[in-house]
């Protein structure tokens, strides 16, 4: 299947950027697009979408709960569904698609990520801090012998300089990771900082290793920021429909696959019936969760902090009385990262402190 399927031409453009470049997208939705509905899909809800992202011809779809595997838990939220059956529920979908997870270690453990492979697992993600890359080299070692594709996704990408992130990239390489991402987890990057980060690791990791992008949305520049990454040579590239997920969510998938089509690149993805797809089933199944560039969304990519943080924020908030905005500007001032939740309440708590007379 290709992409040419688009209903106009542009005969006054020059020749598109990425003109036969081949471009791996992995849709989301089912992953990241969790945190948008409090990790409350159901298995009708993970079958319709990944019949419809098997049907349009999306390569790869990620499944779990929004914290990946083992994800399901009184700190980031219980599913709806536990792990097992959404896996199994999409691999019976899947007939062309590969099916990835996400894990990270601490939160999912060898064990999650055995019973995955054992139920069909073709792909397994190990997200790390981006400072912490060594932390995920059993789970890569364990999915390379389990036959797995291995991808090794650095979490938190803006905290780090282009060098020193093509470093951390190197440690998951050497320890079997086929494809690094970038991952701007906060949707903090601008399109010019993640085509340096892009182009560090390409420098970095031998060539038979894949550069990807996993961009948040939270600044605007979801889809812009994954099109400057594959232009500075990243061909594996994230997003969901409709952008789901946490904070502003990601870059749209469908978005994404009509501007790679516009730039030239082959994803194999009939476009129009993958705007389908985002507009008739995750539009119908999410109603009222759709990611939203609010107040709160906009300040976690100002600020630079996880983009997960958004429901605990807004539950903190609730809880306490304070302003959802303070929270986030002040937990900027601490640098959190990922696992560290806890300091939204203690934040939370602080603020709600100084306001009471003493
Ligand atoms: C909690 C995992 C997180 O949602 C992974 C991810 O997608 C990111 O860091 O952007
Ligand atoms: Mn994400």
């Amino acid at each position: 299947m290709s992409t040419t399927d688009s209903p106009v031409v542009d005969s006054t453009d020059h020749v598109p950027p990425l003109t036969g470049r081949r471009i791996q997208i992995c849709d989301t939705t089912l992953r990241d697009g969790s945190h948008s509905v409090r990790h409350q899909f159901s298995a009708d809800d993970v079958a319709t979408v990944s019949a419809g992202l098997n049907r349009a011809g999306v390569p790869m779809v990620e499944v779990t709960h929004g914290d990946g595997l083992g994800g399901s838990s009184f700190a980031y939220g219980f599913a709806r569904c536990p792990d097992d059956e959404l896996i199994r529920t999409a691999r019976a979908q899947l007939t062309d698609s590969q099916l990835a997870a996400l894990l990270l270690p601490g939160v999912g453990t060898i064990e999650h990520l055995r019973r995955a492979a054992d139920q069909g697992l073709d792909v397994i993600r190990v997200a790390t801090h981006c400072t912490e890359a060594d932390i995920a080299a059993q789970h890569l070692t364990e999915g390379r012998e389990l036959g797995l594709v291995t991808v090794g996704f650095l979490m938190m990408s803006h905290m780090l300089p282009p060098d020193r992130l093509a470093a951390q990239a190197r440690v998951m390489a050497d320890a079997g990771a086929q494809v690094v991402y970038v991952v701007d987890s906060a949707g903090a990057l601008l399109p010019h900082q993640v085509s340096t980060r892009v182009a560090a690791l390409r420098t970095a990791l031998p060539p038979e290793v894949s550069v990807g992008m996993h961009a948040h949305n939270n600044l605007g520049s979801g889809v812009p920021n994954a099109l400057a990454a594959a232009m500075a040579g990243a061909d594996h590239l994230d997003g969901s429909c409709h952008g789901l997920g946490a904070g502003a969510g990601n870059a749209a998938t469908e978005v994404l696959v009509a501007a790679l089509d516009r730039c030239g690149a082959e994803t194999g993805i009939a476009t129009q019936a993958l705007i389908d797809v985002a507009a008739d089933d995750v539009a119908r199944i999410c109603a009222g969760n759709l990611p939203a560039l609010d107040r709160t969304a906009l300040l976690l990519g100002y600020c630079g902090i996880y983009s997960s943080f958004l429901l605990h924020a807004r539950r903190a908030a609730q809880q306490y009385q304070v302003a959802e905005a303070d929270i986030i500007r002040a937990l900027g001032r601490h640098r959190p990262v990922g696992g560290q939740e806890d300091l939204i309440i203690d934040v939370a708590i602080a603020l709600a402190q100084r306001r009471q007379p003493s």
